[in-house]
């Protein structure tokens, strides 16, 4: 596969997809570059499976175009797109053997453009190779496990040497332990194909960890686009900042540029914030609590043992939710007791507007 095409760079213009009153998809503009690996991320109904639908051709937009590399593809087939497609259930032919299934797309080619046998024998090799099944063509697909029929998907998929390879949840159906094994194995193979890959998922972690960059959705609508760094660490929306991860938050005011929790005599820098009613966003292990007298005042409302943290709930006067605060559980760590009065500081935090 190294050295093959990495595929083309894609644009996405103006996509728009109503179905009666619901915009699935509202004026999406995307470019993805030549050999990027990118997340489609959102709750359910956010409008993810939509926008692979219509790139992949399966499914006409109602507004807008899409471009593969130079080709205006808006009105072409997903055949005539030559795209990869795996979906989140195997959809493997039971009847074919693996080498047959991979070797599928090949063998329903056209005459002209089909390769002879000698080849699709060559290329199933060096896929099963790539997949690091070798030697299992000829099983059936109910002789493998759910993670061992995805890879076969993903070589059938790239069979064809894809301009894009688009994945719709493909480790949905399995069980954790799987699925994270599954999704680093296809960083690593994409490290290796440089294949333009677009990946829908609802999971954050699984979109943190796998892609160069993640693309927020929202109602149809991408709310924020991003390396994972950014998104997790400057979320442009409140909506994004308890997407991605556990949020702690407390309401408050803004005025000229500072916050002021409700019931606190402390403010916070909230520079660029319009004025009004705001919240503050944080993630629980990026507050610390401290001597009594440092920072805000919190009264520790109740103490959760996990394994390698302990999470407090802080409850803070004038505020109506407690605080969660992560304590990194070592033998030395000093846990606050029930009902305990400490100091807390928030040195990380992000400031929205309500
Ligand atoms: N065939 C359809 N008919 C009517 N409405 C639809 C259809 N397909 C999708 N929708 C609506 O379009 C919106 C976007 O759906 P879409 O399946 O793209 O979301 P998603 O983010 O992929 O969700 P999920 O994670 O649940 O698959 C939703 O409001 C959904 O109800």
């Amino acid at each position: 596969m190294t050295g093959r095409g990495h595929g083309v760079d894609l644009r996405i213009e103006g996509v728009g997809k109503r179905y009666g009153s619901t915009a699935a998809l509202d004026s999406v503009d995307l470019h993805i570059a030549a050999g990027e690996l990118v997340a489609l991320l959102g709750p359910s109904g956010s409008g993810k499976t939509t926008l692979l639908r219509v790139i992949a051709g399966l499914l006409p937009a109602d507004a807008g175009r899409v471009l593969f590399g130079d080709t205006d593809a808006t009105r072409l087939s997903l055949r005539e797109r030559n795209v990869g497609f795996v979906f989140q259930q195997y959809a493997l032919f039971r009847h074919m053997t693996v080498a047959e299934n991979i070797a599928f797309g090949l063998r329903s080619r056209p005459r002209a453009r089909r390769p002879d046998r000698a080849t699709i024998r060559r290329r199933v090799d060096e896929l099963l190779a790539l997949i690091q099944l070798p030697g299992h063509g000829d099983r059936y697909p109910e002789q493998l496990s759910g993670g061992q029929k995805q890879r076969v998907a993903l070589a059938r998929a790239l069979a064809i040497d894809p301009t894009v390879l688009l994945l719709d949840e493909p480790f949905g159906a399995l069980d954790a332990k799987v699925r994270v094994e599954l999704r680093r194995w296809l960083r690593r193979l994409h490290d290796q194909t440089g294949q333009t890959t677009v990946f829908v998922t609802h999971d954050q972690d699984e979109a943190l960890e796998l892609a160069d960059r993640v693309v927020v959705l929202r109602d149809g609508r991408i709310e924020q686009v991003g390396t994972p760094r950014e998104i997790y660490d400057a979320p442009a929306s409140a909506y994004v900042f308890d997407f991605i991860g556990r949020a702690s938050v407390i309401e408050g005011m803004v005025a000229a540029g500072r916050f002021s929790p409700h019931g606190q005599a402390f403010g916070f820098d909230a520079a660029g914030v319009a004025d009004g009613p705001a919240r503050m966003y944080l993630r629980p292990h990026d507050a610390q609590t401290g001597a009594a007298g440092e920072g805000l005042e919190a009264r520790v409302s109740a103490v959760h043992p996990h394994a390698g943290r302990i999470t407090l709930e802080l409850a803070l006067a004038g505020q109506e939710r407690a605080l969660e605060v992560d304590l990194v559980a070592t033998p030395g760590t000093q846990v606050p007791a029930l009902g305990a009065v400490t100091g807390l500081q928030l040195p990380r935090y992000r400031v929205y507007p309500r």
